[in-house]
């Protein structure tokens, strides 16, 4: 079993709970009382590299994080420092997330927000909906190809904007296969834990110019994102060095800047 099997795993179980306990009619019903979700493929395509926050209290890679006990407080940090989204971990077992602080994080900023898990079926779209996610991620390694396309056409028809990720090359042409937009390298091998920070520059140029291209895991520093940035990546996803540094909110604002120097990224048609 990889990592990925492990977490896959605990996810169905804690699924079947949630499903047992919400029928999906009612979160449908849910749906229908909650704001649309924000479109947000233009905005990432504007000038400069967006920065995608994470509200994360431990990994199955460095363990415990950071207490965030209350996630909305650091959300609104991270808006505060210039953030263009908040990404909120969910799942529980490895990470410490849950819905309840999607709940909270929705309540607290008005920038989009991802709710990042490990989806393996269209009852978490409408649970991220429900819960007021404009974005979702959506993992390759993690999913057969039709599930897919098919968690791909279900997202966009409810609203949500998919966050497509990939770690090697085969799993970057099956997202472009797939019809995915926003497709997101993660330099984080899940199967193994290692991070490569090589990962982006090598396959940026798999992804599409008309697809948005996001670099994600292991970004410290402004530096980083400048480096990025000239690998044509049009957004960061940042979580631990956030976490646990002093100042969310000005480390947030110290890559935001470094990612709008005129120079590095014009606006994409
Ligand atoms: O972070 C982990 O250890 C991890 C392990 C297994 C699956 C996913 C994992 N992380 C999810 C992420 O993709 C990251 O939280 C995100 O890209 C931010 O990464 P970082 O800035 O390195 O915390």
């Amino acid at each position: 079993m990889t990592v990925l099997d492990e977490i896959l795993a605990g996810v169905r179980a804690d699924l079947a709970e949630r499903q047992a306990q919400v029928p999906l009619d009612e979160l449908k019903a849910r749906c229908a009382r909650v704001p649309d979700g924000k479109p947000v493929v233009p905005s990432f395509r504007n000038s400069g590299v967006r920065v995608i926050a994470e509200v994360k209290r431990r990994s199955p890679s460095k363990g415990a994080l950071a207490d965030i006990p209350d996630p909305a407080v650091l959300a609104a940090d991270y808006e505060a420092g210039g953030a263009f989204a908040i990404s909120v971990l969910t799942e529980q077992r490895r990470f410490g997330g849950t819905l309840a602080d999607l709940d909270a994080v929705r309540q607290a900023v008005d920038v989009p927000v991802l709710r990042k898990d490990f989806v393996v079926s269209s009852y978490q779209l409408w649970e991220a909906r429900a819960h007021g996610a404009d974005l979702v991620l959506l993992i390759v390694a993690a999913l057969e190809q039709n599930a897919l396309v098919s968690l791909i056409e279900r997202a966009e028809s409810i609203g949500l904007t998919p966050l497509v990720e990939a770690h090697e090359a085969d799993e970057v042409r099956r997202a472009v296969d797939a019809g995915a937009t926003v497709i997101g390298v993660n330099a984080r091998n899940l199967k193994t834990l290692d991070v490569d920070p090589g990962a982006f520059p090598r396959l940026a140029g798999l992804i599409p110019d008309g697809c948005v291209k996001i670099a994600e895991s292991g970004i410290r520093s402004p530096h980083d994102v400048i480096e990025l940035a000239r690998e044509g990546a049009d957004a960061v996803l940042v979580g631990e060095s956030l976490v646990t540094g002093k100042d969310p909110r000005t480390a947030v604002a110290d890559l935001v800047a470094a990612g709008a120097h005129p120079a590095l990224k014009q606006p994409r048609s």
